[in-house]
């Protein structure tokens, strides 16, 4: 808003501005209400929670099937009634949707109570489960593993792999700024200060159409009007007047801008000020004094050239670049992209068409340069090297980019390729499965000194928890972009948690709470497709009414 600061005559349009109504809330994002969202019909994703259920009424509760491993069966974590209930109810529902069904018998049993806003990372502890819990530091990952090597003995706490991604970004080399057009500026992150290269506005202009007067009235008025975009005016003498345009350059001694409504030219040609009509009223008002300076936008009343006006580290948004462009920039220099090759592994994955003869379409592929690029990378490219681990060595080993990004063979199938892979190219892993679901095969390493690899799995839903869980960290780091303030919100209903990992589940953000989604299963998208953030549950589940972190989607916000 102009004319706020200091200033050297008084602008009549700042008056105007202070009266106008309807003054947005300038409170934080998550304090004001967020869009109302429209009752749901029922075949709408987001609309059976409401409704309390129907088949997949108790899909929030959605455990997957490594989610029941023996390890929690045989510690009683899960009730066996439930897993007869899915066993009884299999022959109904497809595999995913029936364990989905298979719920946590007492989603309250180990949480301690609500989490802190600001301390999202402390948790319900986690269980000791003996030499298993003990976990490798992070960087003393890189021990040789076989066969089922991604057990959960190995996996880091979700919050300490968020931080070894943020910390690995942190240690790897800067890149050097670099300078770009405005176009490709657009959330990146400016580098150095944004400083005026001119005063703002860089002359006397006027604010309004009208007269640029002289002195007192009435005035007589100049033949030729001035323009915007017209070089220096002749100067007024005091009694004159001239025709002028909003933006354009006011005379040398003009005392102030007479709105064109203000003004009356009687049958002699002179020029009058008066005052506007009330509403409703016949009158035209006498002549009212004109306010020295009103309506002129004086030089440098936003900003002197040297001034900053913006610090390093803030995000281009376009309203950056229309500030850029007004103070004088060509080009901005910012912190250039993180560069990302994409690799899509698996033979079973098609690029069109119908899913057929057990071949299904890649879902990630289309899924993932987008969403990478939202959290601040430029995908440099996207391969697809099906299941061949020549194929994937050459890639990696090849590959110069600042962040390599593997889907699927996370896991130790028979075709899964990544974890030898890395150990042919020597790399270090920092982080090889997290205590998180979906997602735990997720994986992070250090191919270069320059350079890291994060792995997704397979199932596209658990590579969103990789993505959001490794890639975000990592990338948002390189690309100078600052942490988004944690936030959290309660949950309309119990959230359904793992025994002792945490849980992401995609939710509907409120005005004040989180409802969870349906189709949160593993391999499933729907539910994330139709959601505005991800939630972490804690480690033994939320119940109604808890306050859980939220990660928003990168659409949601800022891009
Ligand atoms: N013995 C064990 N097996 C598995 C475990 C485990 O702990 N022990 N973990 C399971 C979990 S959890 C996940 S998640 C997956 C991860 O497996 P991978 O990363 O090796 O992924 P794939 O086996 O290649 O694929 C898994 C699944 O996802 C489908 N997929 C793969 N890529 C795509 C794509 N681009 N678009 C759509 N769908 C894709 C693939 O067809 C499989 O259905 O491992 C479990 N196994
Ligand atoms: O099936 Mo897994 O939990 O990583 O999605």
């Amino acid at each position: 808003m102009t004319g706020r600061g200091v200033r050297g005559r008084l602008d009549t349009e700042d008056r105007d501005e202070k009266e106008a109504p309807g003054v947005a809330d300038d409170s934080g994002r998550r304090d004001g209400p967020r869009e109302a969202r429209p009752a749901r019909g029922p075949g709408d994703p987001r609309g059976g929670e409401r409704d309390g259920g129907g088949r997949h009424g108790a899909e929030r509760n959605d455990v997957d099937r490594h989610d029941v491993d023996r390890d929690d069966v045989d510690r009683g974590d899960v009730d066996r009634d439930d897993v007869d209930r899915h066993d009884l109810d299999r022959h109904d529902l497809d595999l995913e949707e029936a364990l989905a069904l298979v719920r946590d018998p007492d989603p309250h049993a180990t949480h301690s109570g609500p989490r802190s806003r600001r301390d999202p990372g402390a948790q319900v502890p986690v269980p000791d489960h003996g030499p298993a819990d003990a976990g490798p530091s992070p960087t003393a990952a890189s021990a040789p593993p076989g066969p089922g090597h991604h057990a959960r003995h190995r996996a880091t706490s979700w919050p300490d792999a968020r931080a070894i991604a943020e910390r690995a970004a942190l240690s790897a080399p800067r890149r050097e700024p670099v300078d770009v057009p405005p176009e490709a500026a657009l959330g990146l992150v400016l580098a150095a200060p944004l400083t005026a290269l001119t005063d703002l506005p860089s002359f006397d202009s006027s604010a309004m159409d009208g007269w640029a007067v002289a002195g007192p009235g009435p005035w007589d008025v100049r033949e030729e009007g001035i323009l915007a975009g017209q070089a220096e005016p002749t100067a007024l003498t005091d009694g004159a007047a001239v025709r002028i345009a909003t933006g354009a350059r006011v005379p040398a001694d003009t005392t102030a801008v007479l709105r064109s409504e203000h003004g009356r030219i009687d049958d002699k040609g002179r020029l009058h000020a008066a005052v506007p009509q009330a509403p409703g009223s016949a009158r035209a008002g006498g002549t009212p004094a004109v306010v020295p300076g009103q309506d002129i936008r004086p030089r440098g009343q936003e900003c002197h050239a040297g001034d900053q006006l913006l610090p390093p580290g803030v995000q281009v948004s376009p309203a950056v670049l229309g500030l850029a462009a007004a103070a004088g920039y060509d080009t901005l220099r910012v912190v250039p992209r993180p560069r990302v090759d994409v690799l899509i592994l698996g033979d079973e994955l098609l690029t069109e068409g119908l899913p057929k003869d057990g071949l299904i379409r890649d879902a990630l592929g289309p899924m993932l340069p987008p969403w990478l690029h939202a959290l601040g990378a430029e995908v440099v490219a996207v391969r697809r090297l099906g299941d061949d681990a020549e194929a994937l060595f050459d890639a990696v080993r090849t590959s110069d980019a600042d962040l390599i990004v593997t889907t699927g063979g996370t896991a130790s199938g028979p075709v899964d390729h990544v974890h030898p892979i890395l150990r042919r190219v020597g790399a270090e892993l920092l982080v090889d499965g997290v205590k998180v679901r979906p997602g735990h095969p997720m994986l992070l390493a250090r191919t270069r000194e320059d350079q890291h690899l994060v792995g997704l799995p397979g199932n596209p839903l658990a590579a969103v928890s990789g993505l959001l869980t490794l890639a975000e960290p990592l990338l948002r780091v390189l690309a100078g972009r600052a942490a988004p303030e944690p936030y959290a919100l309660p949950v309309e209903s119990s959230a359904h948690g793992h025994p002792h990992d945490t849980r992401l589940i995609p939710v509907v953000v409120g005005a004040d709470r989180v409802v969870p989604l349906h189709y949160n299963g593993p391999a499933m998208l729907r539910g994330i497709a139709a959601a505005d953030a991800l939630a972490v549950v804690p480690p033994g589940g939320g119940h109604s009414g808890q306050e859980l972190e939220l990660l928003d989607l990168p659409w949601g916000v800022a891009g």
